[in-house]
């Protein structure tokens, strides 16, 4: 019985990730929902920056925080190996619900291109970044990143097996594809207003700071010498820059 409830669980936590993750695309376009980063604005000024400010930290917290090791061996003790992952992926998903849902836009216009041609295929870049988090997420092992092996071989009893080092695909060209998607997703738009730039700026800069400083130094920890030989091989995050490290 307990086994069928994580399984429960899991399959909720993927389907809230599905929801923010494809609510995402559609916020950072400004398109289709009802509420976007250029919504109608509610408060203006300071106040909008203090209260975007304060969700990007609540969503930059919870997600590093607890994909720490020393975090998740603590945390793992309380909720359950099989559950973990999906508690992390159900967290983040809600602490960006919550971005999506309180996002005070700042619509001041940064650039706007006036070429309709020009406009969409920028557009259609930022929807390639989409592309680029996706599929990087099948080249790790997409099921094992979102829960759902750990909750299916926690159901049949199996003891599940963490993803294997990727340095094939997209992983050949940069060491975090799923971080470059993202960045390009939320920088190559046709309109960009202070709400949105403030949005890529902070995102962008906790990307960097998270991926250097916590995630890589994780990995070496874990991998050594070969992640090192990796870092060493590939860049970090700009495609074909000459310098790995
Ligand atoms: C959200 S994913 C992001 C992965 C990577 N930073 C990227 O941008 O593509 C985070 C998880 O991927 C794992 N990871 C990072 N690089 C990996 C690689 N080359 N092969 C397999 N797993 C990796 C990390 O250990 C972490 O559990």
């Amino acid at each position: 019985m307990k086994k069928f409830i994580v399984l429960i669980y899991g399959l909720i936590a993927y389907l809230v990730f599905l929801i923010s993750f494809l609510y995402a695309i559609a916020f950072v376009g400004d398109f289709l929902v009802p509420k976007t980063i250029n919504s109608e604005t509610e408060s203006t000024g300071l106040s909008a920056i203090i209260i975007n400010l304060s969700l990007l930290s609540i969503f930059a917290i919870q997600h590093s925080v607890m994909a720490r090791p020393a975090f998740k061996a603590w945390w793992i003790k309380i909720i359950g190996k099989a559950a973990e992952r999906s508690t992390y992926i159900l967290l983040t998903s809600l602490a960006l619900l919550l971005i999506f849902w309180k996002w005070q836009p700042i619509n001041t216009v940064v650039w706007e291109v006036g070429n309709s041609t020009l406009a969409m295929l920028i557009f259609g870049i930022s929807a390639l970044g989409w592309l680029i988090v996706l599929l990087s997420t099948f080249m790790i092992s997409h099921f094992e990143l979102f829960g759902l092996t750990q909750i299916f071989d926690n159901f049949k009893s199996r003891t599940s097996k963490s993803a294997t080092f990727q340095t094939n695909f997209l992983y050949k060209i940069v060491r975090h594809p799923i971080m470059l998607g993202f960045i390009i997703a939320f920088w190559f738009t046709p309109v960009m207003t202070l709400g949105h730039l403030l949005f890529a700026s902070v995102t962008s800069l906790y990307i960097l700071i998270a991926v250097k400083y916590l995630e890589e130094k994780d990995l070496r920890k874990t991998l050594g010498k070969a992640y090192e030989d990796y870092q060493q091989k590939v860049p970090m995050i700009l495609p074909f820059s000459k310098i790995a490290k």
